[in-house]
């Protein structure tokens, strides 16, 4: 049996399970089938990923994301606001800190980024703009701002680490399928990105205020990423002309969030600040050998997913 919670943060969906109060001790092999059977929207549960929640040594807990793809990503910050709220809820601490694959992460209860919505801000760091922290081959250290003619003639780019992967364009327009075609193509050209990447398309809305869409490695084209909007709130302060040290509203097809850029000692951090819904908790049985599954029981939180709907349909009347 495992039992799980179905969350998302501004419409990016996960599944998270908590490994500490339950002996599941999934092997590597038992989480990218997990990964596979559960995400699969169509005869599965259909997420955007997963997330383990594990015993930690360095922080209050520990989090692993699975895209739905079964690669690993070193981290996911519409996930981690998922996580926060759990690990606060259940610790009654206003603020812990939760330790990630590359860096242990400072997570908190922020005021409501709108009414009725619980928000939680993450940190999103380490950032670097060094191309080899992706990894991308590319011919300087750093590529800000540059054609990268393997994936597209018209766009610009800029490629930094968060510590995840991105490459963002500044855009005027665009159609849907010109973002996913460079995804697709970004995502098999492993003599550019040998890890694979996530690309996002920056559109400007207002001062302070941009819209982004994401095809996400290991995914595709996805409601929200929580890592990509924070490196385009950054690019957005570097070639756009949004400011440093104050919240860039970050509009995206799942709803918004909040994005504070700080620079610090020549260091950039993001503080990601958003929603964590609970859609419904559910326990299911899985036979890893068979590869099958079947519900037991669910709950659904409809006040939650009513309550977020409004600041849905807000976040589309801003665009
Ligand atoms: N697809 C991403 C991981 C999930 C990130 C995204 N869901 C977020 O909220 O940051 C990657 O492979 O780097």
């Amino acid at each position: 049996m495992i039992e799980f919670i179905k969350c998302h943060g501004s419409g990016n969906d996960f599944i998270l399970i908590d490994e500490r109060t339950h002996s599941y001790a999934f092997s590597e092999q038992e989480r990218y089938d997990l990964s596979i059977l559960l995400c699969n929207r169509i005869d599965g549960i259909g997420s955007d990923g997963i997330l383990f929640v594990m015993d930690s040594s360095k922080a209050e807990a520990r989090m692993r994301m699975f895209n739905s793809d079964g690669t690993e990503a070193e981290m996911c910050g519409n996930g981690l606001r998922c996580v926060a709220r759990y690990i606060i809820e259940e610790t009654g601490k206003q603020a812990v800190e939760v330790e990630t694959d590359k860096a242990v992460l400072a997570v908190s209860q922020v005021e409501p980024i709108f009414s009725g919505i619980d928000t939680f801000a993450v940190a999103i760091e380490p950032v670097s703009f060094a191309v080899e922290s992706l990894p991308m081959k590319f011919k300087a250290s750093e590529a800000v701002n540059v054609k990268i003619p393997e994936l597209s003639e018209a766009y610009t780019f800029t490629a930094l680490s968060v510590p995840n992967p991105h490459i963002v364009s500044i855009v005027e327009d665009y159609e849907e399928e010109e973002l996913a075609a460079i995804g697709e193509k970004a995502n098999n050209l492993p003599d550019v990105f040998p890890n694979g990447i996530n690309v996002s398309f920056i559109k400007r809305v207002n001062q302070n205020k941009i819209f982004v869409q994401t095809f996400e490695r290991g995914v595709g084209l996805t409601n929200a990423c929580g890592t990509a909007m924070s490196a385009s709130a950054l690019v957005s302060t570097l070639i756009g002309s949004n400011q440093l040290n104050a919240p860039i509203v970050v509009i995206n097809k799942g709803g918004l969030v909040n994005c504070v850029v700080t620079k610090e000692n020549g260091c950039y951090s993001i503080s990601l600040q958003g929603n964590a819904t609970n859609v419904y908790r559910a326990t299911i049985k899985v036979d890893l050998k068979e590869l099958s599954w079947g519900k037991v029981d669910s709950e659904t939180f409809h006040d939650e997913v009513d309550t977020y709907k409004k600041l849905e349909d807000y976040a589309k009347s801003q665009i």
